[in-house]
């Protein structure tokens, strides 16, 4: 019986987180950080789940798990969510509202009752099917990196491979399609309302241009830029963000909507600037710094700042750099801009300082691969997978990637 990994990326929003909840566009990357999956079948009617980053360990007869029982639009979801099967599912877990845990319990649970074909009853009218299913993130969870669209996006890959909805004569572009479109329904059982872009950069990989519903632009000549990623530790939702700028905006939207907008212009002038042939490049990522500036102080007037946010770039700021939140805010992470005249010295210095507050200093790669699919010889223990560490999975030659 195969066995598989999946791994896909978290990402890191340059310009635009919010706004694009709005329509706008936003400029994000993949990060190097990914998160690695394991699923493979059982035969004991049994789904074993084991995601040791949110600390659920559980196991569920596949019979008792409310089903998703008449869907024709296979292999693609619906446009609108099943809240009856959303509500029954949270009834089903039974862990308390809105933890960690429950959100990423019922979003398995929820492809699983529309994707897994692997459940057939058998002459004791049990299930025989079943699978396990593990996840392992080198992401801080709920700190604006995209843990939940990496997880999201692993969780996706994963049962449409083991159920053969990845193996057809499709193209890559379908497969990768597909498997961001499942991923986006795990993100609206996380997030609430999120925009997609978490999802398809982790998908995807690269860099990206993204705005709703249009076709997804390459940000050429971002991997060359450099920056510090900071995580405050401030723990925070993204779906609570997300509403508390909702909420701003239905009071004051004569305010806010221009707020939106000039967001928007943040990321077109990004686009514009990398656009520019024969430039200076100190004189790129200086107006870039002042983007990010710009950017930040628009997050901040809708709410989405916090004190230790406002720390990370009070001490950048004294070493001229310049630093903004990214992912939704209110804690998580901010990203600092490393120009290309800044010294090894002055990066070790201001980590320290960051680290003196409690800080946790990031220093990775963007633009990297999005998700991809490995298929392995033998089954291999839940235990076992969760005994490799990062560097392992960096080091498999043949993951099948989709970007
Ligand atoms: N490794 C993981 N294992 C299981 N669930 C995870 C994992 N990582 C994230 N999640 C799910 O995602 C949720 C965190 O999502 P949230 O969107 O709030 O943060 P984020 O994705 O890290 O930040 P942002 O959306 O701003 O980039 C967790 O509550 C959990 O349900
Ligand atoms: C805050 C937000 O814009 C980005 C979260 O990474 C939400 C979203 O786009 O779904
Ligand atoms: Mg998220």
């Amino acid at each position: 019986m195969p066995t598989y990994f999946t791994s896909a990326p978290g990402k890191v929003i340059l310009f635009g987180e919010h706004a694009v909840v709005y329509g706008k566009v936003a400029t994000a990357g993949s990060l190097g950080l990914r998160s690695n999956t394991l699923i493979q079948n059982r035969t004991d009617g049994l789904i074993q789940v084991n995601l040791p980053d949110v600390q659920l360990v559980s196991a569920w007869k596949i019979k008792d798990i409310p089903h998703q029982t008449t869907w024709e639009g296979y292999p693609y979801p619906p446009s609108t969510m099943n809240m009856t099967l959303l509500e029954q599912l949270g009834t089903f877990v039974d862990l308390a509202e809105h933890t960690n845990r429950s959100q990423a319990a019922i979003a398995l649970l929820y492809l699983h009752s529309y994707l897994s074909t692997n459940d057939d009853v058998d002459m004791a009218g049990g299930i025989q099917g079943g699978y396990d299913f593990s996840v392992r993130s080198n992401l801080p969870v709920g700190a604006g990196l995209g843990s939940s669209a990496s997880y999201s996006v692993c969780l996706a890959t994963a049962l449409l491979q083991l159920n053969g909805y990845l193996s057809g004569e499709g193209t890559k572009e379908d497969k990768r399609d597909l498997i961001n479109q499942w991923a986006f329904q795990a993100e609206k059982v996380i997030h609430g309302n999120p925009s997609g872009i978490d999802n398809t950069v982790s998908t995807l990989g690269g860099a990206v241009m993204f705005k709703k519903g249009e076709k997804i632009e390459p940000l050429p000549g971002f991997q060359s830029l450099r920056f510090l990623l900071t995580n405050t530790r401030v723990p925070r939702e993204t779906q609570v963000q997300v509403a508390n700028v909702r909420k701003l905006q239905e009071k004051f939207p004569s305010v806010v909507n221009p707020m939106l907008d000039a967001i928007h212009e943040i990321s077109v002038s990004c686009k514009d600037l990398f656009a520019q042939e024969d430039q200076d490049r100190s004189h790129l990522l200086s107006r870039f710094g002042e983007l990010v500036d710009v950017n930040h102080g628009l997050l901040a007037a809708l709410g989405v700042s916090h004190p230790a946010l406002e720390k990370v770039r009070e001490i950048s700021s004294k070493l001229g750099l310049k630093s903004k939140l990214t992912g939704a805010g209110g804690g998580g992470c901010a990203l600092t801009l490393i120009r290309d005249d800044v010294t090894p010295e002055t990066v070790a210095v201001i980590k320290q300082l960051l680290e003196a507050e409690g800080f946790q200093c990031m220093e990775t790669q963007v633009g990297g691969p999005g998700v991809g699919v490995l298929t392995l010889g033998a089954p291999i223990t839940i235990a076992e997978f969760l005994s490799h560490d990062r560097a392992y999975f960096e080091a498999i030659q043949h993951w099948t990637y989709f970007s």
